[in-house]
């Protein structure tokens, strides 16, 4: 069955769902599925046993790890300089990622340093640089590749996706930040949802190996349910997955319920995965 999406830009395309939903209301999700990624950011976890924390991760199954980089000045808040991200890796060998969350001046002079603190041997870490942080993005994500990183651009809630579309082509992530940067454990902003089904429809529509993140107040919900709906496929939790004693039970049900939404089977506002399993059974 084809179905016409309308996207906000003005533009309409004709897609396949991938299943039917629930109840018989046709899946949203765009394009094929790609891979979920679970990507805990490190922001709740114990910080004077850092190495430790990401080895806790690791064995919990998580795809990546984020290290959120508050410089003070892009944000009110400080956090981790590279030292503390390349000292890191003595402990665990998932694949980090760094989220830049820092004025311009302290991109453009610590961005390699960054960079190598970020890649794994053998393994090109995630370096996020934000689109509000940088006046020369085309130059910022092609000296993280340069860098052996893999670049990523991130957008605050209020920057339109229009802002990324001319440097899609220099990026392996799109990270559409679902509370505005700066600390843990804010409320998710619902109406991203039409950001990330614009970016994912530019995506699908000109055949780019991009993936989607999404970044604030996701947990193991409604909210990374809608977001996997709209096309997202790297799920950054902070609060959603240090809630949980046992991280591999957090971990897995944000892939269930994530992965449930990109077929198809949403999570409605109220319900838990216990639901979720109620109609699997
Ligand atoms: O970048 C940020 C905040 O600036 C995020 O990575 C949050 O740290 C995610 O935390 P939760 O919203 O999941 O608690």
């Amino acid at each position: 069955m084809l179905s016409t999406l309308a996207f906000s830009s003005g533009f309409s395309v004709s897609r396949s769902p991938v299943s039917q939903g629930r109840a018989g209301a046709p899946a949203m999700l765009y394009g094929e599925p790609r891979p979920v990624q679970i990507i805990p950011s490190v922001l709740p976890a114990d910080w004077a046993n850092m190495g430790a924390e990401c080895k806790r991760l690791e064995d919990a199954g998580v795809d990546r790890i984020q290290f959120d980089v508050m410089d003070g000045n892009f944000v009110p808040n400080l956090t981790f300089g590279p030292e503390l991200i390349a000292a890191c890796k003595k402990y665990t060998t998932v694949k980090f990622e760094t989220q830049l969350m820092v004025s311009q001046y302290n991109c453009e002079t610590m961005l390699d340093e960054y960079t190598a603190a970020t890649n794994q041997p053998g393994k090109p870490g995630v370096v996020i640089a934000h689109v509000e942080g940088n006046t020369h993005l085309h130059r910022t994500l092609t000296k993280i590749r340069e860098g052996g990183g893999s670049p990523s651009v991130a957008l605050n809630p209020h920057t339109p996706a229009e802002m990324i579309e001319n440097v899609l082509d220099l990026c392996d992530h799109v990270l559409v930040m679902t509370v505005n940067p700066g600390f843990g454990g804010q409320a998710y902003i619902p109406t991203m949802v039409d950001k990330i089904k614009k970016i994912r429809g530019w995506i699908v529509d000109r055949g780019l190996d991009i993936d989607i993140e999404v970044d604030g107040g996701v947990k193991a919900d409604w909210t990374i349910a809608a977001c996997a709906d709209a096309g997202a496929n790297c799920f950054i939790a902070g609060s959603g997955m240090f809630a949980y004693e046992n991280l591999a039970d957090g971990c897995s049900e944000l892939r269930t319920i994530a992965e449930a939404a990109q077929k198809g089977k949403g999570l409605p506002k109220g319900e838990t995965i216990k639901d979720l399993d109620a109609v699997a059974a």
